[in-house]
């Protein structure tokens, strides 16, 4: 299920799943299923969670969403705990001064363990009640696991949107938090919109986009600056891009293998990043992969899965994740703070005060 703010799809019933991409990608081409729904991992190589469902309903209105949840965590360990994500970020910019790498995207996640088991549908709706946009998505990743968990999530940024020859992309990087005094909260966001330091972070995602779409596209028009977004927690610079398919026949699944992981949650070089991401935090699982759907004649949607959480099957465990993008003129103790404020995303929906993280 993914809602938008353009509208909601949900995929009802299985008819067939897949933890190939390229063997999903195949039978939707052949015409042996219809459309798919599901989730892609960080790294596209490891077991997905696609299905093709029996029906997909299109065109219902965003989820209203829900007040937040009001859970205890009675247990919430960080990995890794805040002073080696700031060394982690404290090597990071050597091995960028050193020119080994552009960008880096670095992630930490955080374990919760709840006083009360929720439904995947709960912490969905409040997940979606907590951003004007109500977007939100869950996916079953039982095709993955087989364990019946769940992706869940509030991410505002589109990894790209096609439809017919058209595709749209809606990168998001460079991040201040949200404030509750209006005045702190404005400038705050003028104060992202003139740094240099994040306009160079964001710069990264684009010109990646720009170039993959260069590959299949005649135009790829995006504007030169980009501009000030919001969730419910987080500022961000976001930029839309438009581009024309030369072949219309590219699915919106194809596009999403081609485009992401962006530097947006992997960095730049691509391959470079991702070794070091490997290296130094290990399996992301489906964080910063990407969750959405394609049809037949392949047109979809595809988000980028940030501001998530994997619920387990008990219905009580839980493991969230926060990222940031690493530049040369990134300060651990800034990075770590933003990781922080984006845990809320998820936080806030289950009505657990940040502060309970312990280490
Ligand atoms: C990697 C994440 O955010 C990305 C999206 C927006 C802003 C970002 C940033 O400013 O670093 C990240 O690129 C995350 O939320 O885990």
């Amino acid at each position: 299920m993914l809602s938008r703010p353009h509208g909601t799809v949900r995929g009802e019933g299985v008819v067939g799943s897949f933890t190939d991409v390229d063997e999903a990608s195949a039978a939707l081409r052949a015409g042996e299923v219809g459309s798919l729904t599901g989730a892609i991992p960080f790294d596209a190589r490891d077991p997905a969670a696609l299905v093709a469902p029996a029906r997909l309903r299109t065109g219902e209105a965003p989820l209203s969403g829900s007040a937040p949840l009001s859970r205890r965590a009675v247990s919430t360990v960080s990995h890794p705990d805040r002073d080696e994500h700031r060394e982690r970020i404290a090597h990071a910019v050597k091995r960028i001064v050193a020119g080994d790498v552009g960008k880096v995207v670095l992630a930490r996640s955080v374990d919760l363990v709840l006083d009360e088991q929720i439904r995947p549908a709960e912490l969905l709706d409040a997940l979606a009640g907590g951003n004007a946009g109500h977007n939100a998505f869950g996916v079953d990743l039982g095709a993955a696991t087989g364990s019946g968990s769940w992706l869940l999530g509030a991410s505002p940024e589109a990894l790209l949107r096609k439809s017919g020859s058209t595709v749209t992309c809606h990168p998001y990087a460079g991040s201040a938090p949200r404030s509750a005094d209006p005045a702190v909260d404005r400038a705050t966001a003028d104060e992202l919109a003139a740094s240099t330091k994040d306009l160079a972070e964001h710069a990264f995602v684009v010109d990646h986009l720009r170039e993959r779409l260069g590959h299949l596209c005649d135009e790829v028009d995006a504007p030169s600056t980009p501009q000030l977004e919001s969730t419910g927690e987080m500022w961000h610079l976001a930029t839309p891009i438009r581009a024309t398919l030369r072949d219309p026949a590219v699915t919106a699944l194809d596009l999403a293998l081609l485009l992401g992981p962006t530097p947006a949650v992997c960095g730049t070089p691509s391959d470079v990043a991702a070794q070091i991401i490997r290296e130094v935090e290990g399996d992301r699982g489906f964080y910063a992969g990407t969750v959405g759907w394609c049809d037949a004649v392949g047109d979809g949607e595809w988000m980028v899965s940030i501001r998530c959480a994997e619920l387990a099957a008990d219905g009580r465990s839980l493991r969230t994740w926060a990222g940031g993008g690493i530049v040369e003129h990134s300060d651990p103790q800034a990075e770590l703070d933003e990781t922080q404020f984006k845990l809320r995303t998820v936080f806030n929906a289950l009505g657990i005060p940040l502060a309970d993280i312990v280490n």
